[in-house]
């Protein structure tokens, strides 16, 4: 069956225990999209992306990765769909004990593969984020630009077909943030799905200079596309 959408939300609602957070929300990212999310702080952003990658199951509504049901999934197809979907976490999750190499080959090992059999492609992934030089640094010596182009690298190193990044600019500098948002439009012209919850205006605007990039807002509960003038 062709697929549709790689995400698809179908009047999805989600409460933590209080009051409703998201509420009816329907969303299909289509194959090679470019996708903003923004919102304001507190409204959702990281639980909408939770729900993207089946880490939270929401309290109603459907959603479908890659054509199938979440709810349908047992553990192991839900592994092998999360691994589609590379991650840039808020907070980007390192293991402090471990060398950036190894932190981002860890997905590899999680998948049961040998990193080294695929040290080519850390190697390559780790000039292309630029982070060649840095590859046996702990995860507390980077700068907070390095971190975030480390997670990429870890996101990517699976080769998914969708990226979902939360705040990948986040703290870091304007000139650096250009540089992660270049790479997430290599990425996207290389046929990969992008989304990205970012508080920055200013980084959705020069994003939009280079790719047909839409933008969502979360508000009041509901997602919505956002004017033209973003
Ligand atoms: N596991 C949880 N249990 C209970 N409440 C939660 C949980 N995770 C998030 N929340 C609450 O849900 C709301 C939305 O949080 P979320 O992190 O999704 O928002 P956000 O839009 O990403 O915020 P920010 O822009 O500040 O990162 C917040 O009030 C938060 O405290």
């Amino acid at each position: 069956m062709a697929e549709r959408g790689v995400i698809e939300l179908d009047n999805v609602s989600h409460s933590y225990g209080g009051g409703e957070l998201l509420s009816n929300i329907s969303l299909t990212l289509a194959p090679g999209a470019f996708h903003f999310l923004t919102g304001p702080s507190g409204a959702g952003k990281t639980t909408f992306l939770k729900i993207c990658y089946a880490e939270l199951v929401p309290t109603a509504g459907a959603v479908r990765l890659f054509g199938a049901d979440v709810r349908g999934m047992d553990r192991d197809q839900i592994a092998r769909t999360r691994r589609r979907i590379g991650v840039v976490h808020q907070d980007c999750r390192f293991l402090d004990h471990l060398p950036v190499i190894d932190n981002i080959a860890l997905p590899l090992l999680t998948a049961g593969q040998d990193p080294d059999d695929e040290r080519n492609n850390i190697d390559e992934l780790l000039g292309w984020v630029g982070l060649r030089a840095r590859a046996d640094a702990l995860p507390p010596e980077l700068s907070g630009g390095e971190r975030q182009r480390a997670a990429l690298a870890r996101a990517v190193i699976m080769a998914p077909d969708v990226i979902l990044a939360d705040e990948p600019t986040g703290n870091i500098d304007w000139e650096m943030s250009l540089r992660i948002l270049q790479l997430l439009v290599e990425l996207n012209r290389m046929g990969k799905t992008i989304l990205i919850a970012t508080h920055d205006l200013n980084l959705i605007r020069a994003a939009k200079a280079q790719v047909a990039a839409r933008v969502l807002r979360i508000k009041d509960r509901q997602l919505n596309l956002a004017g033209a003038d973003l």
